[in-house]
């Protein structure tokens, strides 16, 4: 079912290497930086979630492995390596367009918003097709309507609409086709279900997965949803405050999670079984790019374990099989062989759940947060102030 796979000889499930990622965005008040010295590995033939509050820095990673962000951001410092294209931050020009789509797929979060409303949605397929060299046009029209198929919809009928005859979640999934039919083999995923009714949204997930492990794709999702982390990704990336604060394999991260961020958000899901009343929602908001510490634990406003430590020094890296962490009080926690202690936390400053009731075993998390299947699961988005 692969686009014209003849066309792509030699393409590969690339790995992906993010290094000290930094992006910044032009304010009032001066560069500021929305994520900052990020580190993360996609291997080969993987799927990533990256999750986190609204404003935590999901897109502006989303757009830097296409190095599409627009100003006034910019990658101000670091790399972003993938296999057989090299360090995409350097691309320019015309190397760069011939990279997105061809090589690398993606969703944006505005998805149902971006076709052109003028033309029909096959026009933009071959207008795609075309200025990315495809030379068997038929053949992708063809991967378009049993893309299209698959995900629930009449292929024929949708190619031959215009933007406006479409609902949010038919376009969704165009973007998803779109995404696709190209046949890359890093695909970036940004919110790609928040449109969809929940049956849909688990049909599309199914086919996501379906599609990544067919074409051998190293794929990554943003999402607000740790129910959809949970059905879909192999790898989780818990972001807060424009920085990875825990990854690791899903199920070690929602298992057991280690960082006082990634607790908060699994102890704020309502749980089907045992007692409702049991979820309480992470106190206090995420911060601004106006509010984000300079220097310091990103998450210490809010955390019931802070030190005095943490206003200053950067949280240091701690791994324990799959899962890096990076927190003060989970090192402190290791060094000295017990669990992270929460002291009583200050009025007004957040927290006062002890961290021990997030889930212990995968079993648990998977309970938790699978429970109500991909869709439906408490969305995680923070209010932005
Ligand atoms: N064009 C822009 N100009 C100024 N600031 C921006 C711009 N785009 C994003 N930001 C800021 O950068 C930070 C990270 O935003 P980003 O959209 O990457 O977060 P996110 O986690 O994807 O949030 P959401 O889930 O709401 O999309 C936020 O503080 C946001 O306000």
């Amino acid at each position: 079912m692969s686009a014209t796979p003849e066309k792509n000889p030699g393409k590969k499930t690339p790995g992906v290497r993010v290094s000290g990622l930094t992006v910044v965005y032009r304010t009032q008040a001066g560069e500021l930086p929305a994520i900052r010295g990020i580190d993360l590995e996609l291997p080969p033939g993987t799927i990533t979630g990256v999750v986190g509050e609204s404003g935590s820095g999901k897109s502006t990673l989303a757009l830097s492995l296409l190095n599409a962000v627009q100003p006034p951001g910019r990658i101000s410092a670091g790399s972003v390596e993938i296999d057989g294209l090299g360090d995409v931050v350097k691309l320019r020009g015309e190397d760069l367009r011939k990279a997105r789509g061809r090589h690398i797929g993606y969703v944006f979060q505005a998805a149902q918003n971006s076709l052109n409303p003028l033309k029909t949605v096959g026009k933009q397929l071959l207008d795609l097709g075309r200025s990315h060299g495809v030379d068997d046009l038929r053949g992708l029209v063809k991967d378009a309507r049993e893309l299209l198929g698959r995900m629930g919809l009449d292929g024929a009928r949708v190619l031959d609409s215009h933007q406006h005859e479409l609902s949010g979640g038919m376009r969704q999934r165009v973007g998803i086709m779109l995404a696709l039919v190209l046949n890359a083999h890093l695909v970036v995923l940004d919110e790609p279900t928040t449109a969809l009714d929940m049956i849909t949204q688990a049909n599309i997930l199914r086919i996501v997965r379906e599609v990544h492990a067919e074409r051998g794709l190293t794929t990554m999702i943003i999402t607000h949803d740790l129910g959809v982390v949970a059905e879909v990704a192999d790898r989780l990336a818990v972001m807060y405050g424009g920085q990875i604060v825990e990854q690791g394999a899903t199920m070690d991260v929602l298992g057991a999670p280690r960082h006082p961020y990634t607790q908060g958000l699994i102890r704020a899901i309502p749980r089907l079984v045992g007692d409702i009343d049991e979820a309480s929602a992470l106190p206090g908001r995420p911060p601004t790019l106006g509010t984000i510490p300079a220097q310091g634990c990103v998450f210490r406003d809010r955390c019931v374990l802070r030190m005095d430590v943490c206003e200053t020094v950067e949280p240091p890296v701690v791994v324990r099989g799959t899962s890096i962490v990076a927190c003060h009080a989970v090192e402190a926690a290791d060094r000295d062989g017990h669990a992270p202690a929460a002291e009583a936390p200050e009025p007004g400053t957040g927290g006062g759940e002890s961290p021990a009731s997030a889930p212990e075993t995968a079993e648990e998390a998977q309970e938790t947060v699978g429970a109500r299947g991909p869709a439906g699961v408490q969305d995680i988005r923070g209010e932005q102030p």
